[in-house]
């Protein structure tokens, strides 16, 4: 016999609810798909309350807890949920600004489903909305001792409010000048294989003997603190990110010569003889990989310093650019706590202040599902919103646009 399905979902409606839940203190929406139900409410176990997500499985009467990835909202004082196509629910906080609003839930997308298969239990993954489009993340890679860092550095200084770096997980040893959490997280490999095994991380590999890796929280730092995120990955992880929904600019460093790059390797001093030796033996098949056509969107050969971050500037549309951290459009929008939520054709209709206030002061906002791009493990961007303007009628007391 299976579990009984809580009172509050008596009133699932198989597009958009909004609730409040006086059992668990909060608001809490139910959507069903297929044979699932998804019920949102509040958790309170975390410091910010963010929101808790259970699925109840009509076939087998049960409640599970899924895994689920990705930067969870916090609460707000209220909240809407739609179902915008089989693979996402679209939630909207009230009295949030723009950036804070949307968020997507995402319970069968390409992502969800590989985690999904990697952690072997029911996953969902939270992706924030942004408006309009945000500049793309850049994934930059190339042989060891090829520049890379050298170069991620150079844009980091001059330009420190634009720029974010992804910081890394790997097992490798921290050299001499390496500071834990800023350049690498340095790991244990059983906590790593741990924390793949759980869905956290976007990609990794093991490269020169050691296991690295992306985690989402690593990009999603970057992202939330307003900044372009910049990866150094090696080949493998740059195809990994390449088959992911985290569109990126990819950057392939070539050395000027296969001699200069073993120059630079032994004359930076990290790496022991051997290992000299496995870095330039893997730096051959890299070159072959990272030249050839279809993995890199542009490719730069850094032989003169100065010369190629020149060129890195150019690529990234900043030669002329000063240092401004990158602002979205904003448009005049914020989601009262009384509205409500529907998805019409390929857009969602937000009904704000239609209850019990005057038709004049009503609005209809519209978002336009058609623009949305990216997705889960990173940012979903693209959100247009319009106003539909004051509401003239009201049916059912659901506005018209
Ligand atoms: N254009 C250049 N000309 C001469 N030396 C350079 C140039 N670019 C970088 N270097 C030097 O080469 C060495 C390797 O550079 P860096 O550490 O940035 O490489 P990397 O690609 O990040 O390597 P890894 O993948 O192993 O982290 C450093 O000592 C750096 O100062
Ligand atoms: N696939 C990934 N590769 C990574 C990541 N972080 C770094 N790297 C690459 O590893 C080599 C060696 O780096 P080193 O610091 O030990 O010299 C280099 O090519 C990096 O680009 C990662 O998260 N994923």
């Amino acid at each position: 016999m299976g579990e009984e399905a809580p009172e509050f979902l008596g009133n699932i409606d198989k597009n958009s609810i909004l609730g409040y839940d006086s059992e668990s203190q909060g608001y809490s929406s139910s959507i069903a798909i297929g044979d699932k139900i998804y019920v949102l409410g509040r958790s309170d176990d975390d410091a910010n309350s963010s929101f808790s997500l259970k699925v109840f499985d009509k076939l087998g009467g049960k409640w599970s807890n899924p895994t689920v990835l990705g930067t969870k909202p916090t609460l707000s004082k209220g909240h809407s949920a739609v179902l915008i196509n089989k693979n996402q629910i679209l939630v909207l906080k009230s009295d949030s600004s723009p950036d804070e609003c949307f968020w997507f839930l995402e319970v069968d997308t390409p992502f969800v489903k590989k985690q999904r298969e990697l952690v072997g239990r029911e996953v969902v993954a939270w992706s924030k909305g942004i408006t309009g489009d945000a500049p793309k993340p850049i994934v930059i890679s190339g042989p060891s001792g090829v520049g890379k860092g050298t170069l991620i550095a150079k844009l980091m200084k001059e330009y420190p409010t634009t720029f974010g770096f992804s910081v890394s997980h790997t097992t490798r040893a921290p050299r001499e000048k390496e500071v834990n959490g800023v350049h690498y997280h340095f790991t244990e490999r059983s906590i790593m294989e741990k924390d793949i095994r759980d869905g956290e991380f976007l990609e990794t590999a093991a490269v020169h003997g050691n296991l690295y890796g992306t985690s989402i929280e690593a990009v999603e730092a970057v992202t939330n603190g307003g900044k372009r995120c910049i990866l150094d990955i090696d080949v493998q992880g740059a195809r990994s990110v390449r088959a992911s929904s985290l569109e990126a600019i990819f950057i392939f460093i070539c050395p000027p010569s296969f001699d200069e790059l073993e120059k630079r390797l032994r004359s930076r001093g990290t790496e022991t003889e051997e290992q000299v030796q496995k870095r330039l033996r893997n730096a051959k098949a890299e070159l072959d990989q990272g030249t050839s056509p279809g993995l890199f969107d542009h490719i730069l050969v850094n032989d003169d310093l100065e010369t190629c971050y020149e060129n890195l500037k150019k690529l990234l549309a900043l030669d002329e650019c000063t240092d401004v951290t990158y602002q979205p459009a904003r448009e005049n929008f914020k989601v009262p706590v009384c509205h409500s939520v529907t998805k019409e054709d390929h857009k969602v209709l937000i009904h704000c202040g239609n209850n019990g206030l005057e038709a004049e002061t009503a609005i209809t906002f519209v978002l336009d599902l058609t623009l949305l791009k990216g997705g889960a493990p990173g940012r979903t961007r693209g959100l247009h919103i319009s106003a539909g303007g004051p509401l003239t009628e009201s049916v059912n007391g659901m506005g018209q646009v």
